[in-house]
């Protein structure tokens, strides 16, 4: 009797043993620990992705021999990588520029992490992977990249890396691998968008990014110098109290540093020229951020159709925000949900730390201003040929 009565219970235990089996197997392959996932099925992302029949990308193929035995074109770069370290001119000129990570961005990255994270897990559906970059936005600091990239998001085919990666001029030596394990899941037919301004700043770099994908598609926002510099001021004077006491003009013109400054800010061309002797120029898409500003979905649809997609978006996505002053994501929009850590849940506007105001600067220290940069102006317009209405140039 006793042996007759426990068959059974023990086939209904081990049934409801199988059962856990599967649902923990099947929510971990959701992307809610994929590292366990891994340990427990032997699967990595790329063998998991030729088990779903997606289409592979050419990304994702460098990744995928990354993971196999042979050294591939993958492994050369990660091994090239190793012995490289970040030039001195790399971390001067990202910390100048005030790209350095802060307390603050730590805190939204965290937060980030934490909205990125669960939005992976809600959309860990069959085909979903994250995937290596197709487009990168690689300048200029100040000149509203971040907004650019969360805006290019509204295309239900474009997602974002929610933060700057660094992958080419810091993180390189962390390998493809660790570069795909920061990007957001995505389906087979998105194209992923990275952004970090400092890609831009030497031919090492550069180098880099041709190496990994000679077909990757680059895009420079450029802006009005003097508001950069004004950018660039409210940045520094928001984040050190040393600058806020010492006040905009005084920043500007303490002594020598004005002509350095200036030409600092100004100096685009020589960087788009560098891009040109790596990649060909109609790899580059130039940006003009008055026009994000002023007519934010005009642009987008010129970088949708610069990336391929042959569909744009529509102009209720973005509302004009009069207390803000700038364009934000309209929060009724079936696509909003979808932004989420790209920014601000609670009204659909970049996060507070864009656009803060900017201390004025009139008479003759403008017009110095405007003669040191308006050389490196016209050489920009030269060179891409395209003039923007851009006041004082
Ligand atoms: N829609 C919208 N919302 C908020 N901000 C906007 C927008 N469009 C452009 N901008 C401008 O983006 C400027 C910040 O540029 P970046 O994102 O490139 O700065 S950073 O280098 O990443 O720190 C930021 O500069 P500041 O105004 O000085 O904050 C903005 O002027």
């Amino acid at each position: 009797m006793s042996t007759g009565g426990s068959l059974p219970k023990a086939s209904v235990i081990c049934a409801a043993v199988l059962l856990l089996g599967i649902f923990v197997l099947y929510h971990y392959q959701s992307g809610g620990c994929p590292k366990l996932y891994t340990v427990l099925t032997g699967h990595v992302a790329g063998t998991a992705k030729s088990n779903t029949g997606d289409e592979v990308t050419r990304g994702d193929r460098i990744s995928e021999s990354n993971t196999g035995d042979e050294v591939t074109r993958g492994d050369r770069i990660s091994e090239s990588n190793t012995g490289d370290e970040v030039t001195r001119g790399d971390r001067i000129s990202e910390s100048n520029t005030g790209d350095e990570v802060t307390r603050g961005d730590r805190i939204s990255e965290s937060k980030t992490r934490r909205h990125s994270s669960h939005r992976n897990r809600l959309s860990g559906s069959p085909g979903k992977l994250q995937r290596l970059p197709r487009a990168l936005i690689i300048a200029f600091s100040k000149c509203g990249t971040s907004t650019l990239r969360s805006f290019l998001t509204l295309h239900p085919d474009v997602v974002a890396a929610p933060r700057e990666v660094r992958f080419f001029n810091v993180h390189f030596s962390e390998g493809v691998d660790w570069y795909r394990r920061q990007m957001p899941y995505s389906s087979p037919g998105q194209i992923t968008i990275e952004k970090t301004p400092g890609y831009i700043k030497s031919i090492d770099t550069l180098q880099r990014i041709h190496t990994f994908d000679p077909d990757i598609k680059l895009i420079a926002i450029v802006r009005n110098p003097m508001t950069r510099l004004q950018s660039s001021y409210a940045h520094r004077a928001a984040r050190h109290k040393r600058y806020a006491r010492m006040g905009f003009l005084k920043w500007l013109s303490s002594g020598a540093e004005l002509e350095k400054r200036v030409k600092h800010g100004s100096d685009f061309v020589s960087k788009i020229q560098m891009v040109y002797r790596v990649f060909p120029e109609d790899q580059l898409l130039v940006l003009n951020e008055e026009a994000l500003e002023s007519d934010p979905v005009t642009l987008l649809n010129q970088v949708y159709s610069f990336l391929g997609l042959n569909s744009s978006i529509s102009n209720d996505v973005l509302v004009f925000d009069e207390r803000k002053g700038f364009y934000c994501v309209n929060k009724t929009h079936p696509i909003f949900p979808s932004l989420r850590g790209l920014v601000n849940k609670s009204d659909g506007c970049m996060r507070a730390g864009k656009g803060r105001k900017h201390s004025e600067v009139g008479g003759a220290l403008l017009q110095e201003i405007v003669d040191i940069s308006r050389p490196y102006v016209n050489k920009l317009f030269d060179v891409i040929r395209t003039k923007f209405n851009w006041t004082y140039f």
